[in-house]
């Protein structure tokens, strides 16, 4: 850990003799309270706070006794008094500071625990706009921010985990520098990141997709051993109320995550959340982002195994997600071979048990299936900036299909067509996926050409002697020319889905029709780069 900064004109030990405190969230605070008193700590607080102390018999004065002001305004203003400020902000050795905090009255206070109004819960339990703004807290980041600038003083907690080391810090005699500066880069922290969930709340609103300043804020979920590779470093983050997928992940089991595993797991679960639990069990094994294989089953074992079937070879050291709660017996498949995770929304404790054998083996369970329809904003980083989109939410029903050729498909081809479309919209481009029968056969992805991804999609159903005869070919974007289509036809396929919109539109229907083909487009691309 690199030192602490120097900043000579503040003490390196301090002494507290006044805390204030003012928590909404009041878990802990009669412990925490009973520390500070018994340490000789004289403690002041606001109207609830106050009463939760006073009633487990502790002597606690009144913010109000202080600035001679009651709260009032409903709560709005109960701090906001220079008595407060000037006592969290007075620079005590600075001969002004002392005389202004002398001649007014104020006294010092050298810590400061605040949680605050439980705004992103509010948001989160779908709060009426009145209730969003009550839940604004005004005093409380003030308070934060004036004892954090104080640092130099002042130790602020914004979090009981924070209060608990001040209270340690007390048992060696008082607050250090360094400590009060780790807790200032925290205060300024959680306040910014209670401003973004603000903000991000008003913007939306107001039908703000794209706001003139956009704050993101993440709470540190993980630092890991690497990055993409072991020259880098690497963090996880997670949004306030995220939505199910590894942010919400418990890890049963296994070697902790490293980045490209989180980065994996959740191409895994998000590709696996496109199927409904209620039609029955879906698996997808993903290797490097793009799944090496997709699959239906009546069981989820038999869907775990048309998956594996799909690429053996890849999905040795791969990611397996499932869409309903994880089985024993399909457990009992996965160890058959090396998998360096599984993600779950729910597992069975026979499930647990089969795996506690691969000690190695990250076992998560999400708490619930993510809706891939819903809505939200997905974010990439660029060179000097984050690029912001809305997720891609797009969902292709059959009465979406355009056929465009003179052959209807059938029934099956249908199906067929909707389920490797499906599976397309979470392959990297250029994507070409061959399934039939709810299960993927044979999977292109990431080529710079389409009809290289169509050869490879191919190869691979061949090395592993999967038939492609009669299979449905999807293509996540339009067929700029005839050949990719050709290359499908050629090796076997029989119905043909992709957006259309290309201006070869006209001689890529033509070949599909002299190729006997059917083919449907989806009027919706879905790219993923
Ligand atoms: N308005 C103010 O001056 C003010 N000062 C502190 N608060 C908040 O009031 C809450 C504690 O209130 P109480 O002690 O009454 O339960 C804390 O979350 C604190 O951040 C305030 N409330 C809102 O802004």
């Amino acid at each position: 850990m690199p030192a602490a900064p120097d900043y000579p004109s503040a003490p390196d030990l301090v002494a507290p003799k006044r805390a204030l405190l003012s928590v909404s969230d009041k878990t802990g605070l009669v412990e925490a309270a009973q520390v500070l008193h018994a340490a000789g700590v004289e403690l002041v607080s606001t109207g609830g706070t106050k009463a939760a102390i006073a009633a487990a018999g502790l002597p606690v004065k009144d913010v109000s006794d202080l600035t001679g002001f009651p709260e009032m305004m409903d709560g709005r203003v109960k701090t906001l008094h220079p008595i407060v400020h000037g006592g969290l902000l007075g620079v005590r050795d600075a001969p002004e500071h002392a005389k202004a905090m002398a001649d007014h009255g104020i006294g010092g206070i050298d810590i400061l625990y605040v949680n605050l109004y439980p705004f992103e819960a509010t948001v989160a339990k779908g709060g009426d706009y009145a209730e969003c703004v009550e839940n604004i807290d005004i005093g409380g980041p003030a308070m934060i921010r004036s004892a954090a600038k104080n640092h130099g003083y002042v130790a602020v907690c914004t979090d009981p985990s924070d209060l608990a080391e001040v209270l340690e810090a007390l048992k060696a005699g008082g607050t250090t520098l360094a400590l009060r500066q780790t807790l200032a880069a925290r205060a300024y922290a959680r306040t910014a990141a209670y401003d973004a969930a603000i903000s991000t709340w008003f913007a939306a609103q107001l039908g703000q997709d794209f706001p003139a300043r956009k704050a993101i804020a993440g709470t540190l979920r993980q630092t890991m051993r690497y990055g993409e590779n072991p020259h880098q470093k690497a963090a996880f983050y997670t949004f306030p109320n995220p939505r199910p997928g590894v942010a919400t992940a418990a890890q049963l089991q296994g070697k902790e995550l490293s980045y490209n595993n989180i980065n994996d797991t959740d191409a895994a679960f998000e590709l696996i959340a496109e199927f409904d639990p209620a039609a029955g069990p879906a698996v997808a094994i993903i290797k490097h982002a793009n799944p090496c294989g997709v699959a239906v089953g009546a069981t989820q074992r038999q869907a775990y195994e048309r998956a594996l079937a799909c690429d053996p070879t890849s999905a040795f050291g791969g990611i397996v997600a499932v869409n309903s709660r994880l089985t024993r017996e399909a457990a009992e498949a996965m160890v058959e071979i090396f998998t360096e995770v599984v993600i779950a929304p729910e597992a069975d404790d026979d499930a647990i048990a089969v795996f506690a054998a691969k000690k190695n083996l990250r076992l998560l369970v999400t708490g619930g299936l993510p809706d891939a329809l819903s809505t939200g904003d997905t974010f990439k980083s660029v060179a000097g900036g984050f690029l912001v989109q809305s997720r891609d939410d797009a969902r292709i029903k059959a009465s979406d299909l355009k056929i465009v050729t003179k052959r209807q498909p059938t029934d099956e081809e249908v199906r067929d067509m909707l389920f490797a479309f499906t599976v397309g919209k979470h392959v990297k481009s250029n994507a070409i996926v061959y399934a039939r029968a709810g299960q993927t056969l044979g999977v292109g992805a990431g080529q710079m050409n389409r009809k290289d991804s169509a050869r490879i999609a191919a190869l691979r159903a061949a090395d592993f002697g999967l038939d492609l005869k009669g299979c449905a070919c999807a293509s996540e974007a339009f067929f700029p020319f005839a050949d990719g289509l050709i290359q499908a036809a050629e090796a076997g396929a029989t119905a043909i889905i992709q957006p259309g919109g290309s201006m070869r539109d006209p001689e890529v229907i033509e070949a599909a029709d002299k190729l006997g083909l059917t083919m449907a487009f989806t009027g919706v691309r879905v790219f993923r780069h």
